[in-house]
């Protein structure tokens, strides 16, 4: 009106951008950021003037509540699509007005700081909508909605049943029920910790421990072999990408127990001829605990350090790893890395408890800078139905920041391509084995992990955590007897540390250099020589450790055990 164009209002434009519909490169079709707070909204009546209403813009939608409880409730009081409506603005008083036509907002802003971030975001959801509808216009998208995406997962066929490996299908015994152990006391008794170091009773642990998990990263290498094979930069990239995605899967079935924290200098050793890899992962550090991995094949190598911080809500827990995941390639030569998103586990204290991740993931070739990918793990909302629950979106962008490649889908269920030369599901888990929820949700590779077959034993080191008696105890059902040598070695775990301490040592990782930050697992050469030679010697002159006898042979090697200098 007259009286706005006169005064401090102003109508906020859109950015141009340059719609190439049917072209080759896709509008940046990334979700903007979720933005949400307080904000006042003028009301006419009843109760006229400016109350208090909590925000929240979400993929080009504004919605309103009275507050923030209201939101958990799915309390909604009105909602409106950004694109649609006019924005003007008044700098001076942090004013917002969204015009609509039949749908008119006044909000008002605390702070020249808050105003200012609403408008940002505000112009950013109404650009991401407008082309969303855009390309639905011209054709050109099917649709970003993730539910187009689900469908097209659903409707691909599980991968073929694997050939038997002539490893074990199931594990020796069925899993405890723990639901009546009290972790509130638990957690409660060791706030500030990191779960991984807290001690828990071994009903609460699962039979793999965490550098078997690192392992248990590999379950879908054959995306890495997929993309070793791909002569394209930016699809060799959709691969890499679906690859750091299917290692978030497993969290669907395993938030009722806790892996096995790895004694320092405990290894892992897997050689999987059928999968054309071999990992060797090592316990390196015990304060922060560290656990670094090494994986190579004929078209990967793979490697991580692995570690963590915690940070404690009283009902949910969130694990916010620091490590970077790398990938090499031999055939083009490239070098990915990655970081890792938020795990929160959500309930931590009932038996409601479940995983979600959260959070970017960026991964760059170090060798080039062709292309880039970006993955968000949505965060999941509370209202309206559970369709958003686990959803990822990600996107390849060229060196200009063109999106070549657009895919999404749900971390737990596969995803989905739609600008490969031909659109396909790039990636979809494993179906899980029969009676898995009687072995504590793993899948048939998680359960080939801790397997010890009589021509396996004899060739593993002793450090080796497939010899952990306490595990191993656990995998049998024997409970109790786990629990107690546990406590052993968790105890002589805590002497041995003194012991290096009163010597002023440290602790020398076997396979891996450079222990210190930033921690880059380099693998020395013991990994080549490790089948052919052992890679490692007993030395029985270096006996001698209070409790190192009676706990088993697995103490008593592991202070023996000769490093190979490299
Ligand atoms: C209190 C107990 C019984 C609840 C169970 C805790 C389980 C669910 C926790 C304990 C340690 C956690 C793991 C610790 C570290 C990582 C690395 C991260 O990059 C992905 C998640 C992952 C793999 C976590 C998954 C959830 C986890 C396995």
């Amino acid at each position: 009106c007259m009286f706005r164009q006169q005064t401090d209002w102003e109508v906020v434009e859109d950015v141009q951008v340059e719609i190439h519909s049917g072209g080759e490169h896709p509008l940046e079709m990334t979700t903007p950021g979720i933005c949400e707070g307080y904000l006042l909204k003028r009301r006419k009546w009843p109760l006229k003037g400016w109350h208090k209403r909590y925000f929240i813009l979400e993929a080009g939608i504004l919605r309103y509540c009275k507050n923030q409880q209201d939101v958990f409730r799915g309390r909604v009081q009105g909602s409106l699509d950004v694109s649609l409506a006019v924005m003007s603005i008044n700098k001076k008083s942090n004013r917002i007005d969204l015009d609509a036509g039949d749908i008119l907002y006044h909000m008002k802003a605390k702070s020249h700081e808050l105003f200012y971030i609403w408008v940002t975001k505000l112009q950013a959801h109404r650009l991401f909508k407008k082309n969303e509808a855009a390309h639905v216009q011209s054709g050109f998208l099917l649709s970003l909605s993730n539910n187009t995406y689900r469908a097209s997962i659903s409707k691909t066929p599980n991968s073929v049943v694997p050939k038997s490996t002539g490893r074990r299908t199931k594990l020796p015994a069925h899993c405890p029920d723990n639901s009546h152990v009290g972790l509130m006391a638990i957690l409660y008794n060791n706030i500030g910790k990191d779960l991984a170091r807290v001690s828990m009773p071994a009903a609460l642990n699962e039979p793999v421990n965490l550098l078997q998990r690192l392992c248990e990263e590999l379950e879908y290498s054959d995306l890495l072999d997929t993309a070793n094979n791909t002569p394209d930069p930016y699809q060799r990239m959709v691969y890499i990408a679906a690859f750091a995605i299917s290692g978030y899967s497993t969290a669907t079935f395993r938030n009722r127990y806790k892996p096995f924290n790895p004694v320092l200098g405990e290894t892992f050793e897997c050689i999987r001829e059928d999968r054309g890899f071999r990992l060797i992962s090592e316990q390196v550090c015990h304060h922060p605990p560290i656990s670094a991995c090494h994986a190579d094949s004929d078209n990967f190598s793979f490697w991580q350090d692995q570690r963590w911080k915690n940070k404690f809500w009283g009902k949910s827990l969130e694990i916010v790893p620091t490590g970077m995941v790398n990938v090499t390639l031999p055939r083009y030569g490239d070098h990915y890395e990655w970081n890792k998103v938020v795990t929160c586990i959500h309930n931590v204290l009932s038996q409601q408890r479940y995983l979600e991740h959260y959070g970017e993931v960026t991964i760059q070739n170090l060798k080039n800078s062709v292309c880039t990918c970006k993955i968000t793990f949505v965060k999941s909302r509370y209202w309206g139905s559970d369709t958003n629950k686990n959803e990822v979106q990600g996107t390849v962008l060229d060196q200009s920041g063109s999106v070549i490649h657009r895919f999404g889908g749900l971390w737990h269920e596969g995803i989905f391509c739609d600008t490969l030369p031909t659109p396909k599901c790039i990636w979809k888990p494993n179906p899980q084995p029969k009676d898995y929820l009687l072995y504590y949700g793993f899948s048939t590779f998680a359960m080939e992990l801790n397997e010890l077959t009589p021509d396996l034993k004899p060739l593993l080191p002793p450090t080796d955590s497939r010899l952990r008696p306490d595990q191993r105890m656990l995998e049998e059902g024997k409970v109790d007897e786990a629990d107690i040598k546990k406590d052993e070695i968790e105890e002589y775990q805590r002497e041995r540390r003194k012991e290096l301490t009163k010597k002023g040592e440290d602790h020398v990782p076997r396979f891996f250099k450079n222990r210190y930050k930033p921690f880059n697992p380099v693998l020395g050469e013991t990994f080549e020589c490790i089948r052919e030679d052992r890679g490692f010697r007993l030395i029985s002159e270096q006996v001698s450790y209070p409790g190192g006898s009676g706990l088993g042979s697995f103490w008593f090697s592991m202070y023996n055990f000769c490093r190979i200098v490299t």
